[in-house]
């Protein structure tokens, strides 16, 4: 079975709207493990437009489950967006305290809207090798967030990663329109060579309750997907525990 990672960041953009706790993101770490995720994913920005640093510490307290922290290993320390909202102190830094189960390192710069592409390793791949050692030797799973291209997912065996994470954005987009299997077929593509390269596979950006299962049922061998903006409306609509149980049993 795949893995169910819920990503939180929407829960965290609705607190930040208001001057309070409400909603309290840990409280909704603790009902979606209740309700049978597998894990949970946070992408802690520098401008902490949603995620918190000092989310990462509470839910790292609390959480019996994996820990997917998402980030650009590059980003680098920022002051507080506000009054009672701690300075960033860096993404690594993050990492190097809190040590989660898994990073998934992601070239986001600060003025992106969203994640909207995998790294380019022919150009970053010796600055990123080192921060793959040393999450490495800190005991921390190192995936790389790609774009559905061999020859970049050959280099991130290369340089040291352990899974890469497919952003899965342009098959969302493409997803019911004619141009669907070309796209899909990229991204199979991709996961054979991961297979064939002994990298784990994981998948995330844009997936929902519609897209889910015909791209879990085409790639090869996916070992954890991440979702949280279109889970977070559909919880909206269905309920938290109802919603969980629906995209598990897309991954069954
Ligand atoms: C890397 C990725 O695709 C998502 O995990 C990312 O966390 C989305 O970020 P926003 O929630 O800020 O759009
Ligand atoms: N890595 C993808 C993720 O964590 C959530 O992406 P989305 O479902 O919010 O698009």
């Amino acid at each position: 079975m795949t893995a169910l990672s819920i990503n939180l960041n929407k829960i965290a953009l609705i607190r930040n709207s208001r001057d309070t706790e409400y909603p309290s993101v840990t409280m909704h770490a603790a009902r979606c493990i209740a309700a049978g995720a597998h894990g949970i994913t946070v992408h802690p920005r520098p401008d902490q437009r949603h995620i918190r640093v000092s989310d990462c510490f509470d839910l790292a307290e609390m959480l019996s489950v994996e820990f997917n922290i998402e980030g650009n290993p590059f980003a680098p320390a920022m002051k507080s967006p506000r009054r009672g909202v701690s300075d960033y102190p860096g993404f690594m830094e993050i990492i190097r305290q809190i040590r989660p189960a898994q990073c998934t390192l992601v070239p986001d710069g600060d003025a992106q809207l969203t994640s909207d592409h995998g790294f380019n390793l022919q150009r970053d791949g010796d600055r990123l090798a080192p921060i793959i050692a040393e999450l490495k030797n800190l005991g921390v799973r190192v995936s790389l967030f790609m774009d559905p291209e061999p020859e970049q997912i050959r280099l991130a065996k290369a340089i040291g990663a352990d899974r890469i994470e497919l952003y899965t954005g342009p098959y969302a987009e493409a997803f019911g329109a004619k141009q669907q299997n070309a796209v899909l077929q990229r991204f199979i593509d991709a996961s054979n060579t991961a297979g064939e390269v002994g990298l784990g596979l994981n998948a995330g950006h844009d997936l929902n309750l519609h897209n889910l299962l015909l791209f879990k049922n085409s790639v090869n061998q996916l070992l954890e997907v991440s979702i949280g903006h279109a889970f977070t409306v559909d919880a909206i609509e269905m309920g938290l525990d109802a919603c969980i149980k629906a995209y598990l049993r897309c991954l069954q």
